[in-house]
């Protein structure tokens, strides 16, 4: 069998611009890997504090309002702010895709018994928008969870608690399209507690325009 290249090079660490990231892999094919240290218990902080009053009910890829994902959320304009754009640059490098490739930082608010049910990031081929598709996707922790809340891939048999500042990231750009089937994730409901975090899709190629 050929051995499919992932876009993200294995590695226990990650340097970028002096902020060192861990990396923990979860699974090897697809690729999913556990980063800590992503964001900064102030970046975290900062990034919950300038989203709280701009939520709105979660809508899926699709526009639709439905039981499927039922947390609040928001969007950062592009480059909005000197905090953003550093964020974005990290995770970019992070993710080894060029930013013009990026969509907007998206920040989700779960309440107790919130939660997004399984789901792909990728949009499906009747979707206009798959002729720039989705290939790889950051889930930034913004806060500890007291109860509930994993990340969970369920044909993988994983689950990832929230931690703040780290973060779970996957890809699903591979040939065999069984892999990508297996990024099958969902948010579980949070018990106790509230949970925030910060999701930063790719995509193929460029989606911004200015760069
Ligand atoms: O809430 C989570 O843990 C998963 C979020 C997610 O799947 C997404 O933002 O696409
Ligand atoms: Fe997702």
């Amino acid at each position: 069998m050929l051995t499919e290249v992932s876009i993200l090079p294995v590695q226990p660490s990650y340097s970028i611009n002096g902020h060192q990231i861990f990396a923990e892999v979860l699974n090897e094919a697809p690729l999913i890997v556990k980063f800590q240290n992503v964001l900064s218990e102030d970046e975290c902080n900062a990034l919950i504090e300038r989203s709280k009053n701009r939520l709105k009910r979660s809508k899926l890829a699709n526009q639709e309002v439905s039981a499927i994902r039922t947390s609040s959320g928001m969007f950062f304009e592009e480059n909005e702010s000197p905090l953003i754009a550093q964020i974005e640059q990290r995770i970019s490098a992070l993710m080894h895709l060029p930013l013009k490739n990026a969509e907007g930082l998206q920040v989700l608010h779960y309440e107790i018994g919130q939660q997004f049910k399984p789901h792909f990031d990728y949009f499906k081929e009747d979707n206009p928008k798959s002729e720039n598709n989705r290939i790889s996707t950051l889930v930034i922790y913004l806060n500890d969870v007291e109860e509930g809340g994993e990340t969970t891939f369920p044909n993988l048999n994983l689950a990832v608690k929230p931690e703040k500042g780290s973060a779970v990231y996957f890809e699903y750009f591979y040939q065999n399209p069984h892999l990508n089937e297996l990024t099958l994730h969902s948010g579980e409901p949070v018990k106790r507690g509230e949970k925030w975090i910060a999701t930063q899709w790719m995509r193929r190629k460029a989606i911004r325009v200015g760069f």
